[in-house]
């Protein structure tokens, strides 16, 4: 496989989507052809899957929640990310397992290296070459979201607590994986964090 593999990780509001754009200019600007996706939602059955995950009404156990996640991963990957790798082209992903390990993991009180092994069962092992953690505090990162001004979804509807351990488990799993992780601070200007990511993505190239 020859392709890079980037994933972009972070607590809800922390500027993922924000950078992920900056990145794939840039990119793309380099003469790179760029596979832009996120998780979950980044194939058809992901779009279904993100519907109920992020929007049923009705109640959605830990365990459920989990497989979930876990489901769309294991098709957006074998189906869309892996064959753009295979092509030699560079895939900028809104989160990936480290997501299911903070959220599910921490934020549901799941064991954590089961919610991993699950994911990497579901992925065939796939890592990703490099992956930037936008840390935020909790606080701070609610206030984007109340300023967006649309409303919150299952997750982002969780209490201060919730997201305050999904912050730390991505603290933890960065401290444990330092080679593969970048981890920036979210409350910097965008530009300012961009050119951060722009100067770590370059090696790789
Ligand atoms: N560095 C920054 N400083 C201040 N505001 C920012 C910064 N980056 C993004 N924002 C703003 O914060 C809000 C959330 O940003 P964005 O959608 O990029 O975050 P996200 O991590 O993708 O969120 P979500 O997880 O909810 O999809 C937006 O209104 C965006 O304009
Ligand atoms: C991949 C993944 C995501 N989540 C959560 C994190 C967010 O609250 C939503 C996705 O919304 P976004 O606007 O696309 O960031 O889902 C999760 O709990 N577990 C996961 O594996």
């Amino acid at each position: 496989m020859s392709g890079v593999f980037i994933t972009l990780e972070g607590g809800d509001g922390a500027g993922k989507t924000t950078q992920s754009t900056l990145l794939e200019e840039w990119l793309t600007a380099q003469g790179r052809v760029v596979v832009r996706t996120r998780e979950p939602g980044g194939t058809d059955f992901g779009t279904e899957v993100r519907e109920i995950v992020l929007h049923s009404r009705g109640f959605i156990t830990p365990r459920a929640e989990a497989l979930l996640y876990a489901a769309d991963r294991a098709q957006h990957i074998a189906t869309k990310v892996r064959p753009a790798l295979e092509r030699g082209e560079v895939v900028v992903q809104d989160r990936y397992l480290d997501s299911s390990v903070a959220y599910q993991g921490a934020g549901r009180v799941l064991d954590a290296e089961e919610i991993r092994e699950l994911s990497l069962w579901a992925v065939e092992d796939l890592l990703p070459d490099l992956t930037i953690l936008l840390d935020l505090d909790e606080t701070a990162a609610r206030a984007r979201l109340d300023s967006a001004d649309k409303p919150f979804d299952r997750l982002e509807a969780e209490k201060g607590e919730f997201h305050a351990r999904v912050r730390a488990a991505f603290l933890a799993l960065a401290e444990r994986e330092p080679a593969r992780f970048l981890v920036v601070d979210a409350a910097a200007d965008p530009e300012t964090i961009a050119a951060s990511i722009r100067t770590r993505v370059a090696p790789l190239l």
